[in-house]
């Protein structure tokens, strides 16, 4: 579904992503780990379109989409959830949506925003109510906001970005089951990064860790907890790699 070579993104003279490829298939959940300012969200941002590569290339579905403006890799299919919820607070929760599905119709139909916003916030859990205010929203409502609009773009591939983060553990565990069921039912292909390795690796299908803006390791959740670089660079501690591992074994 998602075919990445060679992608490179340079600020100035600093590299921040350096020559990374990977796939993803469809209906796969791919999590992509690494340290602070390991290139995570860059590459969701060439992704999405917020800037262009400095080089490489993006094929979705076969067609290239690097450099494409943001709006236009949505109406291709491609949603995404943003680390920092900005939700518009003048606006409703359903308003908020409604203009997400807007959107990503391409087709500004309200009658068909109005439907996608309804079964996006269904689907989160969140009021279908067309009042109720944002205001009062907690962090765990707030990232269930932020992906509501995203569905409402009705993405073929989700990237969901640091979902997970401000959450206690028992919204973190909700969340994680979120995302697989986003993918079980509604069958979106999700690219999930996270800092918080051991809830990820209970519900990805495959990893990809990053260090410095190179891939250093890839694979099965198993064996990329136990690869010695990835412990070394990204985990760090022992009582994070334990966390990990017993992540793994509930899986
Ligand atoms: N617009 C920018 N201009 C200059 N440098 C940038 C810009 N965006 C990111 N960087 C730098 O690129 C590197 C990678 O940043 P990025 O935000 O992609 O990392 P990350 O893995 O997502 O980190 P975090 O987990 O902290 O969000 C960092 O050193 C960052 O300072």
């Amino acid at each position: 579904m998602l075919v990445v070579e060679g992608l490179v993104k340079r600020f100035g003279g600093f590299t921040a992503v350096s020559n990374v490829s990977f796939k993803v298939d469809q209906g796969e959940i791919l999590g992509l780990i690494g340290p602070n300012g390991s290139g995570k969200s860059t590459i969701f941002n060439m992704l999405s379109g917020t800037f262009p590569p400095s080089a490489g290339s993006i094929k979705f579905e076969g067609s290239e989409i690097a450099g494409l403006a943001p709006h236009r890799i949505i109406n291709r299919g491609i949603g995404r959830t943003f680390q920092i919820p900005r939700p518009f607070r003048r606006l409703t929760i359903f308003e908020n949506v409604e203009l997400a599905g807007f959107y990503g119709q391409g087709s500004h139909s309200r009658a068909k925003a109005d439907e996608a916003a309804e079964k996006a916030l269904a689907m989160v859990g969140l009021p279908t109510d067309r009042r109720a205010p944002v205001d009062g929203l907690g962090a765990a409502g707030l990232k269930k906001l932020e992906l509501a609009k995203a569905l409402a773009t009705s993405p073929k591939l989700l990237l969901a970005d640091e979902s997970l983060g401000g959450l206690d553990e028992a919204e973190m565990d909700q969340a994680a089951d979120m995302l697989r069921k986003i993918r079980d039912e509604l069958g979106i292909t999700i690219i999930w990064v996270e800092h918080i390795m051991g809830v990820l690796m209970r519900v990805v299908d495959r990893v990809m860790v990053l260090d410095h803006g190179e891939k250093i390791s890839e694979g099965l959740p198993s064996a990329v907890s136990s690869d010695p670089k990835v412990i070394e660079v990204y985990l760090g501690t022992d009582a994070d790699a334990t966390q990990a591992a017993a992540a793994e074994k509930r899986r």
